[in-house]
């Protein structure tokens, strides 16, 4: 069966670990779409050049290679602020959603995540999810990965500017952060991970049962 699954949601809502572990269940190839817009950031911000040239940015955009996104170079916190800033930019999110498409459009099916996947990049994905948590827990959440992988971190900080970057995400006019129609709504404030795995589960299979 050739499944498509979109995942959206705010920033540290959980989207990336919950497509990671649909992904190895289901034996289907996974992108994390927001490494995409933080490797243009990133590949601006260590040129020197700034973030609001949408011609510099597209043509980065344009540069692009999935294959070679590493996680561990691109998460950090800044690059995350730089992304959400660049991704406002049309020419910048048409040039990498064709590569996302690209990517969707593989022979076994794929896990995609991000903020536009059920609205732009898959809207005919058969399952949708939108990954949500309260602004307190994301921010919390966020805090224990950076103290976890050794570095400092301030959580009111991380707090204020993960409100700021919802409402970028969400206000600006090229596919705003928000639910696809058909989406599957999952809160995961008061879920672990492991129960926020079952319940997206419990909806993929249902799906999964009918084609
Ligand atoms: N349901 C959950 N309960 C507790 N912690 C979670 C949950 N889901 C994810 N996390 C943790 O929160 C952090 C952010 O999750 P991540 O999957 O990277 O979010 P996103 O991809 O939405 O930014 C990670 O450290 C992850 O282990
Ligand atoms: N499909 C996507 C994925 C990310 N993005 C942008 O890229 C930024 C970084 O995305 P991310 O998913 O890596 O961020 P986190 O949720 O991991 O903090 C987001 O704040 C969005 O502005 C987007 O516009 N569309």
């Amino acid at each position: 069966m050739r499944l498509v699954i979109a995942i959206d949601g705010p920033a540290a809502s959980g989207k990336g670990t919950l497509s990671q572990k649909i992904a190895a269940h289901y034996g289907l190839k996974h992108l994390d779409t927001g490494l995409s817009y933080r490797a243009v950031a990133k590949a601006l911000l260590d040129k020197g050049l700034t973030l609001d040239d949408e011609d510099i940015a597209a043509q980065t955009a344009k540069a692009v290679d999935l294959g070679a996104m590493k996680r561990e170079e691109l998460a950090v916190h800044a690059i995350g602020e730089a992304a959400s800033k660049i991704a406002v930019m049309p020419r910048v999110r048409q040039a990498l959603v064709e590569k996302q498409r690209e990517f969707a459009s593989l022979a076994g099916g794929a896990v995609l995540d991000g903020r536009d996947i059920g609205t732009v990049v898959c809207p005919d994905a058969p399952v949708k999810l939108y990954v949500s948590a309260s602004p307190e827990v994301r921010a919390k959440r966020r805090f224990h990965e950076i103290l976890a992988r050794g570095n400092e971190a301030d959580e009111a900080q991380i707090l204020a500017d993960i409100k700021v970057r919802d409402e970028r995400d969400m206000g600006r006019s090229d596919s705003p952060l928000k639910p696809a129609k058909d989406a599957h709504l999952l809160d995961t404030s008061k879920m672990t991970i492991e129960a926020a795995f079952e319940a997206a589960k419990n909806i993929i299979d249902v799906v999964a049962i009918k084609n």
